[in-house]
């Protein structure tokens, strides 16, 4: 039986540093043979057909506070036609994903199939996807990234410099979106990550995601079939990219007969080509040209969240933000926050020059942490979801087979618009995911998968322990286990990036420095984040 449990320091009730008694929890979960006895967990089933849905729509972001609040971590619903069990809590979410192929499957919409492709990672399962997933992450590995990291600055810095010589006050969100897809351009489809590329690149993605969000009715003036022709225009985007990896291969092997120099085509692409071919003589198999398609597009979805990571910098460094004037757990806000990057930036460029490389990054630490905290706060990926497989137990309490499941990846999902920007609550952390002592902003080097293992290594609590005071959180903003982000050290290096350039050589207000963000369709400010930004003097 597979099962994950507690460490053994805190698997019986110790007292923490806070007094209090730690309750041992029943944090397993397992597909326990006699689960069918167990009760389901908490919580209601709702109205007959509709369920819950109603009050999700009217509610918003309280509606998972209030319940988390009555029924505890793990607590049942019927939302969106399906009863569905609601996980929270570092230790359970990471066993339920832990649990991949065993006991859940991953639960995406039947367009999936087409929007992205039947060999995407996302529908890929078991060693198929495994044998995919290690083929495809060299290329997206740290060491491989490293190189690209001047590419992706230069692009960081023309593209803020841009916004900051145009008409004020500049669409932050919609900026950040378009400097994200041309990092993306640049770094994995091998193009020069120009504005009209950006632009191109960020229609297909509105026309792919309004797509999933309507009736799968193709025809040329549905949202559906405008989204079906956009996944045609970039599967055509990527098959460019692919004939000139293969061009680029042939004109630097050593049996070329055109004695020309190598042409500089470097990208994830090609590092993604080349893997394609060493892998047809191996177990791995044939990656044909059609999977290479189907998960560029995987990656491509991917990357929709990494222009609203880069927006919740505009919104949470901007000198009036709403944090400005410290948090009350503890941390700096905006302002102060910015001051700190301000500061480690002069010391970075007094070691490295004023160039932004690999090894500049490496030396932020203060910029890591602010980074792992704009991926925690309002989060651009609150929750992942699953379907149960078989019945299986957690907490005590019976998940029934065919609910689906839904993993939320931090606490501040229950707090959304409401959190406290605190970077000091990872500073001190060690690479991990939680802010308490353990746990994975992931970032340039990958998430631990022991969080709360490391935690109670150390003596501490993993629920009670805090770096600086902060109130400990969990924070799983790339997932956890097999099917864990493959773009993790791309959106990290891309941030910090952005964070050096910002802090090095602008500054900016936000016009409505309270303006929150709303979750449906995806994550977003409800005003576009509209700031007014400027070079430092
Ligand atoms: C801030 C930006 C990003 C966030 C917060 C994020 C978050 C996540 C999360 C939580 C998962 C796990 C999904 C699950 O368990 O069902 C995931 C998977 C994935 N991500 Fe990201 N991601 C980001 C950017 C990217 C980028 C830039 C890429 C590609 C270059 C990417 C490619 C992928 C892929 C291909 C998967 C599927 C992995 C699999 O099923 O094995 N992501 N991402």
């Amino acid at each position: 039986m597979l099962r994950a449990e507690a460490p053994a320091s805190w698997r019986h009730g110790r007292r923490c540093h806070a007094g209090a008694w730690c309750k041992p929890k029943r944090p397993y979960v397992g597909a326990a043979a006699a689960s069918s006895e167990l009760p389901l967990p908490e919580g209601s089933l709702g109205l007959p057909v509709v369920g819950e849905t109603l009050e999700l729509i009217t509610s918003g972001d309280t509606f998972g506070t209030s319940r988390r609040e009555r029924y505890g971590d793990v607590y049942k619903t019927n939302i969106l036609g399906a009863p569905t069990v609601m996980v929270y809590g570092e230790e359970a979410v990471r066993a339920v994903l832990a649990a991949e192929d065993k006991l859940v499957a991953s639960d995406w919409p039947q367009v999936t199939t087409t929007l992205v492709g039947p060999d995407s990672l996302n529908l890929l399962t078991g060693p198929r996807h495994g044998a995919v997933k290690r083929a495809l992450s060299d290329a997206f590995a740290d060491k491989a990234l490293r190189r690209h990291v001047p590419a992706i600055a230069a692009l960081v810095q023309e593209y803020v410099a841009g916004w900051a010589t145009g008409p004020q006050p500049t669409p932050g969100f919609e900026s950040c979106q378009l400097l994200s897809q041309a990092v993306f351009d640049r770094v994995v489809l091998g193009g020069a990550g120009g504005r009209d590329r950006a632009a191109q690149l960020q229609a297909i993605m509105a026309a792919l995601q309004a797509g999933f969000n309507t009736p799968p009715l193709q025809l040329p003036f549905t949202d559906y079939g405008k989204a079906v022709a956009a996944r045609q225009e970039f599967g055509q985007l990527v098959s460019q990219s692919i004939q000139r990896s293969r061009q680029a291969a042939a004109a630097a092997s050593p049996s070329s007969s055109s004695g020309s120099p190598a042409p500089a085509f470097d990208c994830a692409m090609a590092d993604v080509v080349a893997a394609a071919a060493a892998a047809a003589s191996t177990a791995t198999g044939a990656l044909p040209d059609s999977l290479l398609v189907d998960n560029a597009t995987a990656a491509f979805f991917g990357n929709a969240s990494t222009g609203p990571s880069l927006a919740k910098a505009l919104q949470y460094l901007a000198t009036n933000s709403e944090s400005d004037a410290g948090s009350s757990d503890g941390g700096r806000g905006g302002g102060a926050a910015m001051a700190a990057l301000r500061k480690e930036q002069q010391d970075i460029m007094s070691r490295h020059g004023p160039e932004i490389t690999a090894e500049a990054l490496d030396d932020m630490l203060y910029g890591t942490a602010v980074a792992r905290e704009l991926l925690r706060i309002t989060p651009a990926v609150p929750a992942v979801f699953r379907l149960a497989l078989v019945d299986f137990e957690l907490q005590g309490r019976r998940i029934p087979q065919g609910w689906r499941v839904w993993c939320h990846l931090g606490d501040s999902v229950t707090r959304y618009n409401k959190d406290h920007f605190n970077p000091e609550r990872w500073l001190g952390s060690s690479n991990s995911s939680s802010s308490g002592g353990g746990g994975g902003g992931g970032g340039a080097t990958a998430a631990s998968a022991g969080g709360v293992a490391e935690a109670a290594a150390v003596g501490g609590c993993p629920m009670h322990s805090g770096a600086g005071g902060a109130k400990p959180e969990y924070s799983l903003p790339f997932g956890s286990g097999v099917r864990s982000c493959l773009g993790r050290n791309l959106v990290m290096s891309e941030l910090l990036v952005t964070l050096a350039v910002l802090a090095r050589g602008f500054e900016w207000e936000t016009v409505n420095p309270a303006e929150q963000w709303g979750v449906v369709p995806s994550p977003a400010p409800k005003e576009g984040l509209r700031v007014r930004l400027r070079r430092r003097a």
